[in-house]
This record gives C-alpha cells, sequence and structure tokens, in this order.
C-alpha cells in the first residue's frame, strides 16, 4: 500500500548492525550512513556555540523549577482523583491506589523546548472520572492555587485544553480518560488498544504523547536529532514562519521535518544535518507527504490522514504526517501563501547553510530575522484593541485562532498574489491609541498582480472576517464591547507610525546584507547542490505517495505549484523610502495605492 524504497541498504551485505536497524526507521533507506569528518564535528561545535549565544538553553535551575511544577501538577491531579473516588463512594483505601497520571509531551517531552516554552501536560484518568469534572472540579482546585495565574478553560477546543501559568511557566493541560479502573504508575501510552471504544477527544488528546514518544523512537540519534532541531526552531522562528495556528508550522511538524532528515543520514552530526535538511527540504515535492513510517492500519475505526479514502486530504498542501495512530496530517492550515513563504525559506536557508558550510558564513547568518517590512509596498494593519489585559489575552488569542481564514479568503482573490502574514504581534504606541486601552496589530504583507488600472476593494472581506471572530467570541461567550477589531491598509512608508525605530533600521540593514549575499553566493550554492543531489534519489523527491496535479490522489503524478513574487516584493523602493519623520497617523493617499474607509473594518485599495 505505502511504497517503501529499502533495498539499497538491506541489499548491502557488509551493513553492519546498526545499519540494518536503520532500514526500519523510515519509509525509505538511508541517504548516506557515512560518519561526521572532522570537519563537522567543528561546524556541530560551532553550532552549539552560536545557539548557546540566543540564550535558549535552559539553566539547571530553571529545568529544575520545571520538574518541581510537574511534581505539583502531579500531587493535584492525585489529590483531586482521589477525592473524586471517596465522593463516587468509593472506600478510602481502593480511592488511594486508583491512580492517576501526568505525562508531558510537546518540545518539553522532545527535550528541545527553549527558555519560556511551555510544558505541554496530559492528565490520565480511570474511567470513573469524567472530561466534564476535569473542567469544572479540577479547574476550581487550580484557581485556589496560589502560584496559578491566567488560568482559562478552553473546553470545546478541537483538542479541550486548560491553560495557565505555574508559578511563572505556561501550562497547556489536556485531559484522557481511559476505560480501566485503575491507572497505574507503569502506564505505557504506545499500546493501541488503550484507544478501543475511548471518545474522539480522548484520543486527540492522547495523542501528542504518543507522537512525542514515536518521534523520539523513530530517530536514530536523540541527542543529535535533539540539536538540530534546536537550531532549526529558532530559524523558523527568526524567520517568522513558526506558528501552527497561523499556517505555518508549529512545534511537531518541525520536529518531524528534521527527524525525518535524521532518519535519511543516521549518522551525520548536527551541522551536517542542519544544511541537509535544507537541501532536502528546498526541493520536496509537495504535496508529497513527509512521513516517519509505514502508517499503520489499526482497525479502531478512527480517521486517519489518508488521501486515497478522504477526499479532503487530497488539498493538504504540505502533509506532513504525525507516526502514532490515528495519522494526522500536523500542517492542515498551511495556505498557498504560507506554503510559498516557507518554501521561500527553505531556499534562502540552503543558501546560507552551503556559505556555512564552505567557511564563507558562521552561523550568526542563518538566525538573522528575516525582513518583513522591506518586501511589500502595501500592508494590512489588523489592530485588536481591549480594556484591559485579561480581556486582550482572550481576544488576541481568539483573533490570531481565526487569522488565517482572512489570509486564505485574500489570497484567494484574482487581483492579490501574495497575502503574508508576520506572526508577531506588535504592541501599538501610545501616540497612536489611548493608552488606558490594550492595543496590539499583526500585519499582513499584500502582493498585487501588476495589471494596469487595478481597482481592488476588500471592505466585504475584513467585515466577512470580524463578523465571523465576533460571531464566534459571542458564541463562546467572551464578547465584550470593549474589544475591538479594525483592519487599515498601509503603505510602506508609513510603517514608521505604527512600528518601534528600531524595527525598521534592523530591516534595513538586514536587506543590505542580503543584497550582498544574492551578488556573491548563488553560484556556489548551485554548484554544491547540484554535485550532492546526484540523480534524483530522496532529496529530489519525496515520499512515493501518488499524486494528481493541485491536489494529491491515487493515480497520478504531480509538480506543485510555486509562487514567482519577485515582481513586487524585492526593494523596488529603496531603504529610504520610509517616512521616519511624520508621526501623523495615516489618511487617504495619492499615487499608486488609494485607500478608502467607510467603516472602521473597512479597506479599499485602488491600485
Ligand atoms: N497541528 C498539530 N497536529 C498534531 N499535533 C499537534 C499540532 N499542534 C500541536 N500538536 C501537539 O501538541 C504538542 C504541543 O504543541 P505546542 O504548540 O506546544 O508545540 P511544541 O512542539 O511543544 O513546541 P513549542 O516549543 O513551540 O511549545 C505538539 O508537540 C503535538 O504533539
Ligand atoms: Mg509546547
Ligand atoms: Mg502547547
Amino acid at each position: 500500500m505505502w511504497p517503501t524504497n529499502t533495498s539499497a541498504l538491506s541489499s548491502n551485505k557488509e551493513n553492519s548492525k546498526q545499519e540494518e536497524s536503520l532500514v526500519t526507521l523510515g519509509m525509505t533507506s538511508a541517504i548516506s550512513a557515512a560518519p561526521p569528518k572532522e570537519i563537522d564535528l567543528i561546524k556541530t561545535t560551532e553550532l552549539e556555540g552560536t545557539l548557546s549565544a540566543f540564550n535558549i538553553f535552559e539553566t539547571e535551575q530553571e529545568l529544575n523549577h520545571r520538574m518541581l511544577i510537574l511534581g505539583k501538577l502531579y500531587s493535584l491531579v492525585r489529590q483531586w482523583i482521589k477525592d473524586l473516588s471517596i465522593k463516587c463512594n468509593m472506600p478510602e483505601n481502593v480511592a488511594e491506589n486508583v491512580g492517576g497520571k501526568v505525562y508531558t509531551f510537546g518540545s518539553y517531552r522532545l527535550g528541545v523546548h527553549s527558555k519560556g516554552a511551555d510544558i505541554d501536560a496530559l492528565c490520565v484518568a480511570p474511567k470513573h472520572v469524567l472530561r466534564s469534572e476535569f473542567f469544572c472540579s479540577f479547574y476550581h482546585l487550580l484557581k485556589e492555587q496560589r502560584e496559578v495565574t491566567e488560568l482559562r478553560a478552553v473546553e470545546e477546543a478541537f483538542v479541550p485544553v486548560i491553560k495557565m501559568n505555574f508559578d511563572g511557566i505556561e501550562i497547556d493541560m489536556l485531559f484522557a480518560r481511559l476505560l480501566q479502573k485503575e491507572i497505574p504508575d507503569s502506564m505505557d501510552l504506545r499500546d493501541d488498544n488503550l484507544l478501543k471504544n475511548l471518545d474522539q477527544k480522548c484520543v486527540r488528546s492522547l495523542n501528542g504523547c504518543r507522537v512525542t514518544d514515536e518521534i523520539l523512537r523513530l530517530v536514530p540519534n536523540v541527542d543529535t536529532f535533539r540539536l538540530t532541531l534546536r537550531a532549526i526552531k529558532l530559524w523558523a522562528k527568526k524567520h517568522g514562519i513558526y506558528s501552527n495556528v497561523l499556517g505555518y508550522l508549529g512545534g511537531v511538524s518541525w520536529a518531524m521535518l528534521v527527524a525525518r532528515t535524521c532518519q535519511l543520514y543516521p549518522n551525520a552530526a548536527a551541522a551536517t544535518l542542519v544544511y541537509k535538511f535544507f537541501l532536502i527540504f528546498s526541493k520536496w515535492q509537495w504535496p508529497q507527504p513527509v512521513l516517519l513510517k509505514q502508517p499503520v492500519n489499526v482497525s479502531l475505526g478512527f480517521a486517519t490522514w489518508d488521501p486515497r479514502i478522504n477526499v479532503t486530504d487530497r488539498y493538504h498542501l504540505m502533509p506532513i504526517i504525525t507516526p502514532a495512530y490515528p495519522q494526522q496530517n500536523s500542517t492542515f492550515n498551511v495556505s498557498q501563501s504560507t506554503k510559498s513563504i516557507i518554501v521561500e525559506e527553505f531556499k534562502l536557508g540552503l543558501q546560507i547553510t552551503d556559505e556555512i558550510m564552505t567557511g564563507k558564513a558562521t552561523w550568526d547568518k542563518l538566525f538573522e530575522p528575516s525582513p518583513f517590512f522591506m518586501k511589500y509596498k502595501h500592508f494590512i494593519v489588523l489592530i485588536i484593541t481591549s480594556a484591559n489585559p485579561k480581556e486582550h489575552l482572550e481576544w488576541t488569542g481568539l483573533v490570531e485562532s481565526k487569522l488565517r481564514f482572512l489570509i486564505v479568503t485574500l489570497e484567494r482573490k484574482e487581483v492579490i498574489t501574495l497575502a503574508h502574514i508576520n506572526p508577531e504581534n506588535y504592541v501599538m504606541p501610545e501616540t497612536q491609541r489611548d493608552p488606558k486601552n490594550q492595543c496590539s496589530m499583526w500585519f499582513i504583507g499584500l502582493v498585487f498582480k501588476k495589471t494596469e488600472g487595478l481597482n481592488v476593494d476588500l471592505t466585504n472581506d475584513i467585515q466577512q472576517f470580524t463578523e465571523i471572530v465576533n460571531k464566534h467570541a459571542v458564541n463562546i461567550d467572551m464578547y465584550k464591547s470593549t474589544m475591538k477589531l479594525e483592519a487599515r491598509h498601509v503603505k510602506r512608508k508609513q510603517l514608521t507610525q505604527y512600528l518601534p525605530p528600531g524595527v525598521i533600521k534592523r530591516e534595513r540593514k538586514s536587506s543590505m546584507n542580503a543584497a550582498t549575499r544574492n551578488g556573491t553566493t548563488v553560484e556556489t550554492s548551485k554548484k554544491r547542490r547540484t554535485s550532492e543531489c546526484g540523480g534524483g534519489g530522496m532529496e529530489s523527491g519525496g515520499e512515493k505517495i501518488p499524486t494528481k496535479k493541485g491536489r494529491i490522489s491515487p493515480s497520478c503524478n504531480l509538480n506543485s505549484s510555486s509562487f514567482d513574487d519577485s515582481s513586487n516584493t524585492t526593494n523596488e523602493d529603496s531603504c529610504n523610502s520610509f517616512d521616519t519623520s511624520s508621526t501623523s497617523p495615516p489618511t487617504m493617499m495619492k499615487g499608486l495605492v488609494k485607500l478608502t474607509q467607510s467603516t472602521s473594518t473597512s479597506t479599499t485599495v485602488y491600485t
């Protein structure tokens, strides 16, 4: 069913035991099992040094603090389950032994969390403990804890969660009720049979832990995987493409891409793997899926990602499939715009790592933030206003969770070639707002089709988006009349009214570096890439899942459509085009683009 190509390694009689076992680690045989050369080890030490300078590693003390918090959470869970059991008329000595556990998953469990990252935790309870109790009595128990702040329950989410700050650490806590009387300390969540007859929400909640454990099991060398993933996560954050909710990739998707690279180069050092990561994924034939193993067919009736069966799965643009049953695509939020932005970044990443590996640049260059504001001439600024920090946290979270729908609406418009959402949420300068309010902004860079006399009216689109967001806020009982959402069309020159001056300075510098880079290194990277890719093995392809043009389908082959925004996203306007002197709010503009605002959420653009 899911074709693999593992013959190359397994046919070699000289393979070591280690290599034979590596064959089973992925969908295909490794590309190279070569051990690192001395220079690769030197580059890896340099990489480690650079990552340390970014202060992403936690100190011993910070790690201990996390352990302490997890210990407290565990005690609370045990106490809560015991009390609840006694309430259900269970004798105290039995209630004492029904157990209950807290598992961790996500980046903390993978061992790649940076300073300030959350802890993703799962509370596993025996069958007499209902989900409703988790969101009621356990929530109240948490509320009583002195160390717990910013407590909020998102019970109706696809994966229901309690979010909190526990003594300075963000916690996302999920709940799963297993159909057993007791939850012993030795419970292993990898057993598929645990899912039998469970409800969907429990299965989804268990999935995070099962996926994390499986990823760790499927990589040949966990330490190398961790260092490589830390580098890739930092790069993705600095380049504005780290966010599952906005349609980029989230932590687990990056982890799977790195894990796949590790499988293909099982003995390589981290520095080599970072380079190979870009080499592989800048050439990947999306929407061929990235798979860490042959999907197993467990007949428990839960929906799995399978484009041969599910029509909607055929429209996923960059499928990266989780390795535990029921397999899911972790990137279902990716749109045409975010896909093209990610692929461009992969290509740029290859160019930079190529320079690093050939000694022409140092690792810092990979982690330089990529310019966003210098890239576009037109922006939509989404302004989020609310009355206090608590409201603002909720309001921002809600708007953010819907933003990708606006992006998809924009990119579907004939006249828009690209809608680029910057994941960073900026605080609105005090000079531009009522200081009593909380006010922050997202920026969407727009590229229009190059057509003379084009009229673009986004009023309805923005209005519809605002309605969707407001309706949802009302439905979940969050809406307050002080929560506002406004959209403005802004030209690049006007950005100084919205952004702190440091942002623009930094972008200017970075743009100049990029210009220098483009002038000097393309030739080298081309040469190196051609020689290393050979004749189109894994690196020029993808897992061999049959596809159809434009979507994944059971029958024919596909070339993913690529986006060319070079005509109007480059530095056409010089760096000086920022109007650094003006402090007045944006007004009607003359020239190429005009803005009309009929309501606070409408934007009309004429080009
Ligand atoms: N789109 C998704 N598809 C499948 N699982 C997901 C998805 N988003 C989150 N998860 C699960 O939830 C876990 C925690 O998500 P989270 O957003 O906290 O990312 P993370 O991997 O912990 O990285 P970070 O360091 O950013 O927190 C993931 O590791 C994954 O198991
Ligand atoms: Mg996390
Ligand atoms: Mg999380």
